[in-house]
């Protein structure tokens, strides 16, 4: 056993340290060693909205993602993330789409990484120190949100676009580079608690420019300051879902689209080019064991919702994966609400880029009480109250007045 955790341990080492090398020359995705039959060869007889994978026809939005209304698609068709962010699409300025390149590329070594069989056990945070034995020359091996934010943060740094990392693994930002054009926030691996029942994680990022004004303050202090910006003033904001499909979900403050990995090719491709939340769904997302320990207004809503006696007349239907990046991408694709009533999600990382996305798409991110990206962060990890989803339900919710939850004992599961 020990044995299986240590060689898992060094290969991820050597993932990292190979990575940074790599990084420079735009690396393929996947290893041409590794690549499947090739899907390419399929691309050149492509015919738009039809697939065939193995052998299946598949019916496929993939094809009316152009990458921009006014201009056309790549030339097989699909419309990679690369391309819609670069000169064919949204054309944001160069240093970040080289900034996007790299997050991008770190995200699908996550996704590789979560899903491989070498994983077992990595994701538990605790007993794993002491796997080598004191006197080892070997690494220990890592729990994988660690090995997510090593990933993330050698990314930033082998992009050369970062001025300041801010994760939720690192208790401080980690000050990258003084003429870094942007800032990124990110929980590297969300839901990693999940992670030995395979069941969906998620990466969360996002991006703010560097605060120029602040550049001859002190190091610790322009860091912390750079990374307590509002979350009115990101640029971008996004999220990796690692599930039976690896998702990239983005937006640029002009909307909310997506992106589906394509493993044959290593490309993020564009399957959802305009995402609008339904304005209302029949579905909450909570953890309800909570229920004796929730405020009285939010008892009274899902006593209400779930019966059908909401101003939606019909009964709504629970879901709760317990993974925010998969209960929210859910919320986005069928409404209603996903919700952590209690001060546990963070504002910077999670809150801020999440209640972004969701805005985007037409939707209301909120503590219960405000708007999430009106609230001024004064604390990296500041902790609140989260509540994501279509418009309406999120209104008829708040409507209720009291629905955060204040008794936080601190629950073992
Ligand atoms: O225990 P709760 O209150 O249901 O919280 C579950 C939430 O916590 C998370 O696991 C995040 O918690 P961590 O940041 O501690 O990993 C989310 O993915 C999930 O939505």
């Amino acid at each position: 056993m020990i044995t299986t955790f240590l060689s898992t341990a060094q290969s991820f080492s050597y993932m990292l340290s190979t990575s940074t090398s790599l990084f420079h020359q735009f690396p393929t995705f996947p290893p041409k060693s590794q690549t499947l039959p090739s899907r390419t060869r399929l691309l050149q007889f492509y015919t738009p909205r039809m697939a065939s994978i193995s052998g299946f026809r598949v019916w496929s939005q993939i094809g009316q993602g152009d990458c921009s209304s006014s201009s056309s698609p790549g030339d097989n068709g699909f419309c990679s993330f690369m391309e819609y962010v670069g000169k064919r699409g949204l054309n944001v300025e160069d240093d970040l789409v080289i900034l996007l390149y790299h997050i991008q590329y770190a995200c699908k070594q996550i996704a590789s990484l979560v899903a491989s069989p070498f994983n077992y056990s990595l994701g538990k945070r605790s007993g794993l120190g002491s796997a080598a034995g004191s006197g080892s020359d070997r690494d220990s091996p890592k729990p994988l949100d660690i090995v997510s934010n090593e990933i993330i943060l050698s990314s930033l740094q082998n992009s050369g676009k970062v001025a300041v990392m801010a994760s939720e693994e690192n208790d401080d930002p980690i000050w990258i580079s003084d003429d870094g054009p942007y800032v990124v926030v990110t929980d590297p691996l969300d839901g990693s608690r999940n992670i030995d029942a395979s069941i969906p994680t998620g990466t969360i990022f996002g991006i703010y420019k560097r605060l120029e004004e602040l550049d001859n303050l002190p190091i610790e202090e322009k860091a912390m300051l750079n990374s307590l910006q509002s979350g009115t003033k990101l640029v971008a904001a996004g999220y990796v879902l690692y599930s039976s499909a690896t998702i990239l979900c983005t937006t640029f403050g002009s909307g909310t689209l997506a992106f589906t990995l394509d493993h044959s090719t290593g490309d993020f491709v564009l399957t959802k080019p305009s995402i609008k939340i339904p304005p209302r769904g029949q579905i909450y997302s909570v953890n309800d064991a909570r229920y004796f320990d929730w405020p009285e207004g939010l008892r009274r809503y899902i006593d209400t919702v779930r019966q059908g006696k909401g101003k939606y007349p019909k009964k709504y239907s629970a879901r709760y994966i317990c993974s925010l990046v998969a209960d929210l991408h859910r919320t986005l694709m069928y409404g209603g609400v996903a919700m952590n009533p209690r001060d546990h999600l963070r504002l910077v990382y999670e809150a801020n880029p999440l209640s972004f996305i969701v805005e985007q798409a037409g939707g209301r991110g909120s503590d219960g009480k405000n708007r999430i990206l009106s609230l001024q962060p004064v604390k990296l990890h500041q902790r609140l109250p989260l509540f994501l989803g279509s418009l309406e339900d999120m209104e008829e919710l708040e409507s209720y007045g009291n629905v955060q939850q204040k008794v936080n004992p601190g629950y073992e599961v």
